[in-house]
């Protein structure tokens, strides 16, 4: 279980003052639980995934991981980041090999369970291939096969599927449900989409902006795969949506001036040039 205990958060600016990121997020997450952190731009949703992970230190407040306060990285936490973050000297083998070398095990339980890992997100053809012969949907792959080779209780998200294209990012929202459902990891996901967040959560955590705080807490209550769930996932994706209007409007307002206002019905409309739901 992680709770997330009344977490505040403000950087120095370059003008000396304070900028407050986040204000008293107070949640909790359960053992093997689905959680997707999601918000419009700026509002603080990696600087909350990176406080849990131990890379960034709160003001105040603390993080609690099975009744025991954080002191810094762990190895009872893994991260995905947007790009993955792959040696590109090693090959995909090695790089899911690295961070178990200092485990102290033997080289042949070394090479099993890389071997193990590279298969769950098949790219057991490409294990010798380096990151600058994969595609960007295969580097993600195998940056969550180095994340689940050290078996962290914990998988730490930041919009690992941000940069690729809408094809890949569903075919790996299908790969990740499964690999969640077989390995029961908690995980804690960052993302702007909603359509993202509404296939991928048990629960998502909506956060508003300036300062980040929560603004709701929706429960997705549907069986995985879910794909055949369209209806009832349309209409909560539209439920959220609406609350973060007012969100976006804000974060616009602010890089744009008072004029702008978003007007609905006010965009040539065709459903077949839907591009999803992302804010
Ligand atoms: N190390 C830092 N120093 C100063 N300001 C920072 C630092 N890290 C983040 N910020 C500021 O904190 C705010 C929140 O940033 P954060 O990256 O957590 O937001 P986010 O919700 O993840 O946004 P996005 O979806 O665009 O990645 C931003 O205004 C950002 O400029």
């Amino acid at each position: 279980m992680i709770e997330i205990k009344n977490i505040y958060k403000s950087f120095k600016q370059k003008d000396g003052s304070d900028l407050t990121v986040l204000n008293n997020i107070d949640f909790t997450i359960k053992e093997g639980e689905f959680i997707s952190l999601l918000g419009p731009s700026g509002c603080g949703k990696s600087t909350l995934l990176n406080i849990v992970s131990g890379l960034e230190e709160a003001n105040s407040g603390e993080i609690i991981i099975d009744g025991s306060p954080i002191k810094g990285p762990g190895s009872d936490r893994g991260v995905v980041f947007q790009e993955a973050a792959l040696f590109p000297w090693l090959n995909v083998l090695e790089n899911v090999k690295f961070g178990l070398k200092n485990k102290g095990i033997s080289e042949s339980e070394i090479n099993e369970t890389a071997l193990k890992y590279i298969k769950k997100v098949h790219l057991s053809k490409f294990k010798e291939s380096y990151p600058h012969q994969l595609s960007g949907g295969m580097r993600q792959r195998a940056a969550i096969a180095r994340a689940l080779a050290m078996n962290p209780k914990i998988l730490l998200m930041d919009e690992p599927f941000g940069a690729l294209d809408e094809q890949t990012r569903m075919m790996l929202h299908y790969e990740l449900q499964k690999i969640w459902l077989e390995t029961r990891k908690t995980i804690l996901f960052v993302t702007h989409n909603i359509r993202e967040a509404v296939q991928l959560s048990d629960r998502i955590v909506v956060f508003g902006t300036q300062p980040g705080r929560i603004k709701e807490i929706f429960e997705v209550k549907a069986a995985r795969p879910r794909s055949k769930n369209k209806g009832y996932l349309l209409e909560l994706e539209n439920r959220i949506l609406n609350v973060l209007k007012e969100e976006i409007e804000k974060v616009m307002k602010e890089e744009m001036g008072d004029e702008y206002h978003f007007e609905e019905g006010s965009l040539p409309w065709d459903p077949d040039r839907d591009m999803g739901s992302h804010i």
